[in-house]
């Protein structure tokens, strides 16, 4: 039986997520953390299995081929995906799974575990807060940057999908929002314990 629960964190990039996510990681007790596959080039400092696996465009469709994702999507020109089989033991074994994807991989997550899934979106008051942060980052090329911009426009859309929206003004209060959602997240039961707790109530009474 799954014992864990999902908890979904998307938003544009530079959105702030994975500076939120290592800000709260001491506070949120045991979680794991999805370490997604991608085609995209690693950034100075990035690291094989630690941030991604890089891997080729040949090497990730044969992964789709063989099944082995449980969500992937193009995201600005470049495939992501989430493997399944890891995300599958963390359930198991009764984890908290937080995973940073973007909207098109939360609708992908939401229609198979909907059940056990809490998802949170994050942004940046402004567009152009937005653009000030990802131009401070120095990540990544001018095209990538401009992409990334034309995109959140898009992805801002999908806010009213999402179980909550974390406007990261401060990276401090931020945080302290994105705790309460994780300790929300924990408590999502999956619709196969709930049937038990039914049952066994009605037994009991
Ligand atoms: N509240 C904040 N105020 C100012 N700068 C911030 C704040 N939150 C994050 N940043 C900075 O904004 C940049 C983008 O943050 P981060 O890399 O965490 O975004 P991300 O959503 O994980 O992006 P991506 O999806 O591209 O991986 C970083 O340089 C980070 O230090
Ligand atoms: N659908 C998925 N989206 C993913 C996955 N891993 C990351 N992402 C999203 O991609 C963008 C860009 O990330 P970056 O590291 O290149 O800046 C960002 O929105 C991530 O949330 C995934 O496995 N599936």
């Amino acid at each position: 039986m799954q014992k864990g629960a999902i908890l979904v964190l998307s938003g544009p990039s530079g959105a702030g997520k994975s500076t939120i996510i290592n800000a709260a990681s001491d506070e949120i007790g045991e979680y794991y953390f999805s370490i997604s596959t991608t085609t995209r080039a690693p950034r100075v400092g990035e690291e094989d299995g630690k941030d991604y696996f890089f891997v080729s465009k040949e090497s990730f469709e044969e992964d789709i081929k063989a099944g082995n994702f449980l969500e992937y999507a193009e995201v600005h020109g470049n495939y992501y995906g989430t493997s399944l089989k890891p995300v599958r033991e963390a359930l198991d074994e009764g984890k908290l799974v937080i995973f940073d994807i973007d909207v098109q991989g939360h609708r992908l997550v939401r229609a198979k575990m909907n059940d056990i899934t809490t998802s949170a979106f994050i942004t940046p008051p402004t567009l152009k807060e937005l653009e000030t942060r990802l131009r401070a980052r120095s990540t990544d090329d001018e095209s990538v940057i401009v992409k990334r911009i034309e995109n959140a426009k898009g992805e801002i859309k999908a806010v009213g999908e999402y179980d909550f929206t974390i406007i990261n003004d401060t990276v401090e209060e931020a945080t302290k929002r994105f705790v309460i959602v994780a300790k929300a997240a924990r408590l999502k039961q999956s619709a196969e314990d709930e049937e038990k707790f039914v049952e066994h109530w009605l037994v009991n009474n």
